[in-house]
């Protein structure tokens, strides 16, 4: 066993995402069709002698304790009882806060990595129900592959569909997750459908119902959204700030993408159904 890992954390979209009800913890029921895009962070994870656990590459903006990275390896480890420390260290490409799930992607890394080099022995259902603590979006990242979710994004079926070229927007603004989450005009009725209706795809039922109030309290996503509207129908991810539109190669994602990063940072990304990270842990 190597002393050292080095392993991708992608990003995800929400090709579609309905709020179906709310629980009596304020958590938000969901139906989310996740697909796994192969922009990523990078992660590496080196043994330690001692039982530390430091993360040796400060994220701006976040604390030691309560970056995600962090936190994943300390319940690890306590929920092991295992003496072994690790230095972690990020190289990031992925914006915070913005809808692409980097912060949940991290700490799936991190757990999955982890279980290896510290010789856990865990199982991925394990892995996945220990992240669900710390992140709604844990869990298929665990799993790695394009899911259909249900509950508040744990319940998850695999499912296989297109893997298109994606331009993603990001309009540069911070949206917070709870606030959008606990606005009084967000729609938290949707009427369910199947998941057999939903992967139908392209139907009026694929959009994002946090759309309207984000497109409300930030107008430069709505321009932005209006302004990828032109080219392919655009939709959030997650709660924002980052948008995205759908293209069939890579040169149409890449003019359109030109023509957008002159206003704003954006990424081309190829859509997958299968996690980079399960490749590199080869499984
Ligand atoms: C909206 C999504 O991006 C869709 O993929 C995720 O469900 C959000 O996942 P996340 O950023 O990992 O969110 P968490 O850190 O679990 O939750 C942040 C806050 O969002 C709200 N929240 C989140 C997920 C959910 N299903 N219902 C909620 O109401 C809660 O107020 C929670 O306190
Ligand atoms: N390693 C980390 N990377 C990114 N954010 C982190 C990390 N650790 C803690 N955070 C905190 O978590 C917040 C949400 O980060 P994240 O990048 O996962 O948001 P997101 O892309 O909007 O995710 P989601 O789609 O799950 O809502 C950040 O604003 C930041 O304060």
């Amino acid at each position: 066993m190597s002393a050292s890992l080095t392993l991708p954390a992608p990003a995800k979209l929400n090709r579609m995402l309905h709020i179906v009800g709310r629980r009596d913890d304020g958590y938000h029921e969901l139906q989310t069709l996740f697909q796994i895009i192969d922009v990523c962070d990078q992660l590496t994870l080196t043994l330690r002698e001692d039982s530390e656990v430091s993360l040796t590459t400060p994220v701006n903006g976040v604390v030691h304790e309560d970056n995600l990275i962090v936190r994943a390896a300390r319940l690890l480890q306590r929920s092991n009882g295992t003496s072994q420390g690790v230095n972690l260290a990020i190289e990031k490409q992925l914006p915070m806060g913005g809808g692409l799930g980097g912060g949940s992607s991290n700490a799936a890394t991190v757990l999955l990595g982890l279980n290896k080099l510290w010789q856990l022995g865990l199982t991925r259902e394990a892995l996945a129900k220990l992240g669900l603590q710390l992140g709604a979006d844990v869990p298929v990242f665990i799993h790695g592959h394009s899911a259909w979710a249900e509950g508040i994004g744990e319940k998850l079926t695999q499912v296989t569909i297109d893997t298109p070229w994606f331009v993603i927007i990001h309009p540069q603004v911070s949206v917070s997750t709870p606030l959008i989450f606990q606005d009084p005009e967000l729609t938290r009725d949707s009427r369910p459908i199947t998941m057999a209706r939903a992967l139908q795809g392209g139907v009026p039922e694929w959009r994002n119902d946090c759309e309207a109030i984000v497109r409300k309290r930030y107008p430069p996503i709505a321009e932005a959204l209006d302004w990828l509207a032109q080219y392919a129908p655009s939709r959030l991810t997650g709660t924002g700030a980052c948008l995205f539109a759908a293209f069939e190669s890579e040169k149409a994602a890449q003019t359109i993408a030109e023509l957008a990063g002159q206003r704003w940072p954006t990424w081309v990304a190829r859509g997958l159904n299968t996690s980079p990270l399960q490749d590199a842990l080869g499984c």
